[in-house]
């Protein structure tokens, strides 16, 4: 597996090599040597799956310390465009966005680092999203910015139907108000 460098220091794309036959494919999606070369996780709390259609935005949300977690996001069926955002204070790429299409041909994954915003939309007709995080589900360390806050000026894929946003992603705090406690 190649495991790539992004924009944004600690967030790092995970590309399988794939070895198609006449019976299909084979690849590694998880390879305790290299993902400890890189000081990426071998260890998560959680598993989590969801799945959904087509113009579903999720995000953009976090957990603030002491529950900040890193996740290990990938596509198993559909296509998404994913996007995490620098909450880092201290980060020369504080407030800046990387975004990737992750979907069930390309394999790739993606390490989002604690300290960041997270979040996708599904520009397949569904997607099934898998995604692995370092710590537990903690509800009222629960924050979410606004997915189209104008500071951030995320490129989302246009599409050809309407968004579909649950009612707290439609009331997701402007990134300038938005409570960060990460350095
Ligand atoms: C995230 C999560 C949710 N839930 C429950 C709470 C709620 O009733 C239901 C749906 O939760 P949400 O609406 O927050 O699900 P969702 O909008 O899919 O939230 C997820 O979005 C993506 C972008 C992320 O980065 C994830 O970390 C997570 O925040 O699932 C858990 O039990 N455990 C969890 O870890």
């Amino acid at each position: 597996m190649n495991i790539i460098e992004t924009p944004l220091p600690g967030v790092l794309i995970v590309e399988p090599k794939i070895f198609g036959d006449e019976r299909g494919y084979f690849y590694e999606s998880f390879n305790l040597a290299a993902f400890s070369k890189h000081n990426l996780p071998t260890l998560f709390w959680q598993d989590n799956i969801s799945r959904s259609v087509k113009g579903v935005l999720r995000g953009l949300h976090y957990q603030l310390n002491p529950y900040a977690q890193g996740k290990l996001v990938r596509v198993s069926e559909g296509e998404v465009f994913d996007v995490a955002v620098d909450l880092r204070k201290n980060s020369p790429t504080f407030g800046k966005w990387f975004g990737l299409t992750l979907s069930a041909e390309n394999k790739k994954q993606l390490w989002i680092p604690p300290g960041f915003a997270h979040g996708f939309c599904v520009t397949s007709d569904f997607a099934v999203f898998n995604y692995k995080a370092t710590t537990k589900y903690a509800p009222s360390s629960e924050r979410a910015i606004l997915w189209n806050d104008a500071e951030l000026g995320i490129e989302w894929p246009k599409l050809d139907c309407d968004w579909i946003l649950s009612e707290k992603d439609k009331n997701g705090t402007p990134f300038s108000k938005a409570e960060m406690n990460f350095h």
